[in-house]
């Protein structure tokens, strides 16, 4: 898929996609979260020796990663394996920059002024922070899906088919199979096959959702980014999201930030506790919430936290 993408993303209007991403980011990054004050300071700093050492294959490698808001530091040499086809959950108290290290594994930070990461973060062995990559090729192999709903004011049809036209060439019968496939995988498809004309906008808040993964992996990307992907929907909508997870990960790396404790032992396979810009802890979930290395993931996942 990388050649067709590199074959055609020049003739796309590339402009389009970054400005509407860019308005969307706007929305999604524009209101700094407040810090919250610790009562579990005792922490081990995590290490690279600390990435469990029975991890399977990793798709990205996060080496020394840190990150700047201006001279704000909101990540702390990062270290952290995302083992490829699996979820790994990111959870740690509000303002501990689980955001911001999600942000970074596609350079949506790049869109903005004063912000800047240092380290590396390998996806497949090449280093994505490296200035000779191609940010919009990065964001067709590493989409991602907001904490609220973003559907673009056109047809549910153009939602899904808005970034695969960017990137590919296809036939009006093969962009039309890459519609229904994506809508299939996202669970969407019984729902909306006979008005894909309609408004994405007309949609209800799951769906509208479900819409928004749609396109995320209409353009077939690697790894699948999810920022509180439930955190707007009812528990019926929440439940199919969290289906769906499960069925996306046979074909994708996914990484989910989380503030449900439940959402995250029930989806991932590995959680990160984060706080307050470090990486505390990195194990499979089960072992993380049944028997944590850390007091503070401990305190934190029972409620003691704060
Ligand atoms: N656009 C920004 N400009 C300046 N500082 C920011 C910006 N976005 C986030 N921060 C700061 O960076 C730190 C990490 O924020 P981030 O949003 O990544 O945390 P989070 O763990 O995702 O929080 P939450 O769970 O509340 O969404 C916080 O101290 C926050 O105030």
């Amino acid at each position: 898929m990388n050649d067709v993408i590199s074959k055609t993303r020049s003739t796309a209007d590339s402009n389009t996609f970054d400005t509407t991403t860019a308005s969307l980011l706007h929305r999604s990054m524009a209101t700094p979260t407040q810090l919250s004050q610790p009562n579990s300071a005792n922490l081990t700093k995590q290490t690279l020796h600390d990435i469990p050492k029975d991890m399977p294959a990793a798709k990205m490698q996060i080496r020394d990663l840190s990150f700047y808001y201006g001279e704000f530091q909101a990540l702390k040499n990062i270290n952290i394996d995302i083992p490829d086809k699996k979820v790994t959950a990111f959870i740690g108290p509000s303002g501990c920059g689980k955001s911001t290290l999600l942000r970074t594994f596609n350079r949506m930070y790049d869109l903005y002024p004063g912000m800047r990461a240092e380290g590396s973060i390998n996806l497949d062995g090449k280093n994505i922070l490296g200035k000779d990559i191609d940010v919009n090729l990065l964001r067709a192999q590493v989409g991602m899906v907001f904490q609220k709903p973003t559907p673009f004011p056109m047809s549910i049809y153009d939602n899904v088919a808005f970034g695969v036209r960017l990137y590919e060439r296809l036939s009006k019968a093969e962009l039309d199979n890459r519609v229904e496939w994506a809508l299939k995988k996202s669970a969407l498809w019984p729902e909306v096959k006979d008005k894909l004309k309609a408004s994405g906008l007309s949609l209800s808040g799951g769906q509208q959702q479900r819409l928004c993964i749609a396109r995320s992996v209409a353009t077939k990307p690697e790894v699948l980014l999810l920022d509180e992907p439930t955190s707007a929907l009812d528990p019926l909508s929440t439940g199919a999201i969290e289906d769906l997870i499960e069925d996306l990960k046979n074909d994708y790396t996914i990484a989910i930030v989380t503030h449900n404790m439940q959402q995250a032992a029930r989806v991932s396979d590995y959680t990160v506790y984060m706080y307050l810009g470090d990486m505390v802890e990195m194990g499979e979930t089960n072992q993380v919430f049944t028997t944590p290395a850390q007091k503070a993931t401990e305190d934190y996942i029972t409620g003691r936290y704060g």
